[in-house]
């Protein structure tokens, strides 16, 4: 207990009893997860479930503390608990490490309803949305929380009270036109866009430009002097990194400029090209930044960042750090020789940009500034920013003992001297189509009962509560259909022989809109059940769906947008898994996506 004295005297007895004994779930052992495992147990939660489907990389080691060399290829669940039970050993603490994926179907709604809430440490929208829709269905609280570029958030799930994960649509990808990533930058994020996805791809990613030569000429017309081909090979040689930079900032840019056209078009303005002794020995001038309408609104909202050209901020957080433009050309060439000696040791091995990969990040980071130099663009630090979920976690316990605290979103922006931006929290969405449904748990050994079994008795045993006489169903599971009121094909087969088993839901869809779904989530039956399957005691109140008061169009033109937005938006309005009745447009533009991984941070570029 000796470790914990210090918990528990600034917690006070009735939130440390409140922390000690709350059981929690962390749904991944990545970057977030393993500090957040490492704090929990610090603070002195003793009952911890920890679930990860991965296995530990090499890259994951200079960023995710817990792991070590010998680690490599290991469960990440289990070797994160095993090195965490190590900072608080006399506390009696318990991590019930797991390696699995949260989408098996033993991960239930019975299973998450044990969790006084859920800490979400995930690095895809999927997953994310798998557990929101848990939670939301076993009314478990969920702290999500996520990085997204340069910033962080973490904001609580309340459900019934605060916005889910899904209430709102997700904005869709970034997109950009080519030539602003590649000749014409005028923000800071095209130059991360073109450090990430182009410059890095060209150096060390697949060769693309083998016998391409439409590849080629575009190259050459948008200023490009020599095949990239030419500099990988470069890279192997002597002074490889100094060469790199000299065609990229220094020729290419020269080439660039002598296209007078290009400069032609009011408001844009001229790239400086970089000069390698000058920044080394301190004698470049550096062009002052501009200020772009983004910029200018950041300013606004006190998120702009300076220009570090020619001052370094005082920050001593290497994510934090403002680099000047000596020190920027620096990490590039350490960072391009790190990255060149990798692709020599193994030439098989092709590289792509990891943000927990310390190599590329740092050479994305210098390559984005040197470039939003030449271009009069402001820079960015490299700011990675993990914790302050704890926080939230304790606030949410305080507030279920005491209901005194209200729960608060909490961002983490690149202001070194104000790092957190509380922001109230939001109600949800009433038309969510994940936190608003109705849903019951429900016990089954689908071997033994059949869909027009379970559907006759659901109807019955809702309508005695609704005091409705004929529910007029479509069923559903997952975007399939199984039945409607013209379709009972499938009554007389098993759940099992439909493939419906635990973790499932099969939805009833009210015919009359009256109702929003309603989810039946299927969970393992008792042991020595006597009937096939059973409801709960009581029936719910079903959720009612919100009035809709629509305007209807009379222009046919306004049918198409709407249409058309609404098909961007659907992927992420929680409505993605059930079939749509609404008629859909195919009117969108080529688009490449660029595609690392990790969906926080996916770009698109158009063609
Ligand atoms: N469906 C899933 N079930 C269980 N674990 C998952 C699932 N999807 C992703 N994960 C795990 O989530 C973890 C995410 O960690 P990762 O380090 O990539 O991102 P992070 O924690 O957001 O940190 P950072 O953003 O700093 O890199 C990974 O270890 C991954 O295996
Ligand atoms: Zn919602």
């Amino acid at each position: 207990m000796g470790r914990l004295s210090h918990a528990k005297a600034l917690l006070g007895p009735q939130l440390f009893a409140k922390v000690r004994d709350t059981p929690v779930l962390i749904v991944g052992a990545g970057g977030i997860g393993s500090e957040l495992l490492k704090n929990l147990v610090l603070v002195g939660f003793t009952n911890i479930e920890l679930l990860d489907l991965d296995t530990i990389d090499l890259s994951n080691l200079n960023r995710q503390f817990l792991f070590r060399k010998p680690d490599i290829g290991k469960s990440k669940s289990l070797v994160a608990a095993a090195t965490a039970h190590h900072f608080n050993p006399s506390s009696g603490i318990k991590i019930n490490a797991r390696h699995g994926n949260v989408k098996d179907s033993e991960n239930d709604i019975a299973w998450i309803s044990k969790f006084g809430f859920v800490m979400n440490a995930l690095d895809n929208a999927d997953a994310r949305r798998h557990v929101n829709k848990l939670c939301a269905a076993a009314d478990v609280p969920l702290i999500e929380s996520g990085t997204a570029g340069y910033l962080g958030q973490v904001t609580p799930i309340i459900p019934g009270e605060t916005e889910c994960y899904d209430c709102n649509p997700k904005p869709p990808p970034k997109s950009f036109p080519v030539c602003t990533i590649r000749a014409t930058p005028s923000e800071p994020i095209h130059c991360i866009v073109w450090a990430k996805s182009y410059l890095f791809g060209k150096l060390f990613g697949e060769d693309d430009e083998a016998g391409d030569e439409a590849e080629l000429d575009k190259a050459k017309a948008e200023g490009e002097n020599a095949a990239f081909r030419e500099v990988r090979r470069l890279l192997s040689e002597e002074n490889g990194p100094q060469r790199v930079f000299n065609k990229v900032f220094n020729e290419d840019i020269n080439r660039l400029l002598a296209m007078e056209d290009m400069w032609k078009v009011a408001g844009r303005i001229k790239p400086v090209a970089l000069d390698y002794d000058a920044i080394m020995d301190g004698t470049f001038v550096a062009p002052p930044p501009r200020t772009s309408a983004a910029q200018a609104a950041a300013a606004v909202n006190g998120t702009a960042n300076g220009n570090a050209a020619a001052s370094a901020s005082t920050s001593t957080l290497k994510d934090q750090k403002e680099l000047t433009l000596k020190e920027n050309l620096e990490l590039f060439i350490d960072s391009c020789a790190r990255l060149a000696a990798r692709s020599i040791a193994h030439p098989d091995v092709v590289l792509s940009f990891d943000k927990d990969d310390d190599d590329t990040l740092d050479f994305v980071v210098a390559i984005a500034n040197l470039r939003a130099t030449a271009y009069s663009i402001a820079t960015r630090t490299r700011f990675q920013v993990k914790g302050f979920i704890v926080m939230q976690a304790l606030s949410l316990l305080k507030r279920k003992s005491a209901e005194a605290t209200k729960a608060t979103d909490v961002y983490l922006r690149s202001i070194p001297h104000l790092p957190l931006a509380p922001s109230a929290p939001v109600p949800p969405n009433e038309s969510c189509a994940v936190c608003r449904d109705t849903y019951i748990p429900f016990k089954a050994d689908v071997s033994r009962c059949t869909l027009g079994e379970v559907l006759d008795a659901a109807k019955s045993w809702l309508q005695a509560s609704l005091g409705e006489n004929e529910l007029e169903c479509s069923v559903l599971e997952g975007a399939r259909v199984l039945a409607d009121p013209d379709f009972d094909d499938n009554h007389s087969r098993t759940l099992k022989d439909l493939d419906i088993e635990r973790g499932k839901m099969i939805t009833l869809m009210d015919e009359d809109d009256k109702y929003r779904p309603i989810h039946f989530c299927l969970l393992e039956p008792e042991a020595n059940a006597e009937t096939a399957f059973s409801f709960p005691e009581t029936a719910p109140a079903l959720a009612l769906k919100p009035v809709q008061v629509k305007e209807r169009s009379e222009s046919p033109e306004v049918e198409l947008v709407e249409a058309a937005s609404r098909k961007r938006s659907e992927p992420d309005s929680g409505h993605d898994d059930l079939p749509s009745k609404k008629r859909k447009t195919e009117t969108e533009e080529p688009e490449v996506v660029v595609d690392d991984g990790d969906d926080d941070d996916d770009i698109i570029i158009i063609e």
